[in-house]
């Protein structure tokens, strides 16, 4: 198997990192091209795969490619390598917004095709990657890719309808843990703490909070309550949450992330 990858910005990084952390394929059997010299040259010298000349030497050299630009820039890459894709190759995106219906209707031609919306956390084998598969995607191609993408965390395989909910939940959601990681960081500086160990507690606590919603199944509020003593730290700091809508920001900031992954 040759992955092939169309755009070698920041989430083919964090895929080809996963995928070459896990050993699933080689570096060698990793090929790209990116129309950035500087990031095309950043992932081959970084992970060792193998840079091609053009978008259709590594359409004509991958059996499974993902398409790792833009939505801006979709209709463009479809056209430039419409002729080239074969009908035995898996064609993988990962843009919010390009539905399988617009995908198809671009390529005018019977192609396999998987929808898909990974995350950045896959860099460190921990990605949640939601999957919709297109009619000509038989169970065995399905099965390959689910391999390919529980190498860099878990795949799951979802109804389309629900990818604009992922995006805001999964895949643009890891950049609002980091402004709060970094928000406690700095309440931890103002009480005196020095920053790379705030980070570290920050860090963990959420990493150790997420892992406890996994692994107990309870229910958050009820993880939530576990930690809140009567009288106690806190509520104290639950009760000022409350009062500055820290629940209903979230709720507004992820409406307002699926809306623009539907226009896009
Ligand atoms: N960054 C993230 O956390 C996530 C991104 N995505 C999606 O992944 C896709 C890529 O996003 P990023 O990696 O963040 O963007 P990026 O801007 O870091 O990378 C895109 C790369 O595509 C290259 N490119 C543009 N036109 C090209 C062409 N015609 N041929 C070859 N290369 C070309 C650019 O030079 C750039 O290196 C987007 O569709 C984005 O919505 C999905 C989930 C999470
Ligand atoms: O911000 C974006 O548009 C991309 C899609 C999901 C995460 N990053």
């Amino acid at each position: 198997m040759r992955i092939g990858f169309i755009g070698t910005g920041n989430m083919a990084l964090a895929i080809i990192g996963g995928i070459i952390k896990n050993g699933l394929v080689k570096a060698g059997d990793i090929i790209a091209f990116d129309k950035s010299e500087e990031n095309l040259k950043k992932a081959v010298d970084n992970f060792g795969i193998v840079g091609t000349r053009n978008n259709i030497e590594t359409v004509k050299e991958a059996s499974v490619l993902f398409l790792a630009v833009k939505p801006q820039f979709y209709e463009e890459v479809i056209e430039e390598i419409k002729e080239a894709v074969s009908d035995s190759q898996l064609i993988i995106t990962i843009a919010p917004g390009k539905t399988l219906k617009w995908l198809e209707e671009k390529f005018a031609r019977e192609l396999k095709i998987i929808r898909t919306m990974p995350n950045t956390p896959a860099l460190v084998g921990a990605g949640i990657t939601a999957v919709t598969p297109n009619k000509n995607v038989t169970p065995k191609d399905l099965d390959l890719a689910m391999d390919i993408f529980n190498t860099f965390g878990s795949g799951e395989v979802i109804s389309e309808n629900l990818m604009d909910a992922v995006v805001s939940v999964a895949s643009s959601s890891p950049a609002y843990v980091f402004m709060m990681i970094e928000a406690m960081a700095d309440a931890a500086v103002l009480d005196g703490m020095p920053r790379a160990q705030a980070y570290k507690f920050a860090a963990s606590a959420v990493y150790g909070s997420a892992k406890m919603v996994l692994e107990t199944g309870k229910h958050p509020a009820s993880l939530k309550d576990m930690v809140c003593s009567p009288a106690g730290t806190t509520i104290e700091a639950v009760k000022v949450l409350e009062k500055e809508g820290f629940r209903s920001s979230l709720i507004e900031a992820m409406a307002a992330c699926s809306k623009k992954a539907r226009e896009l």
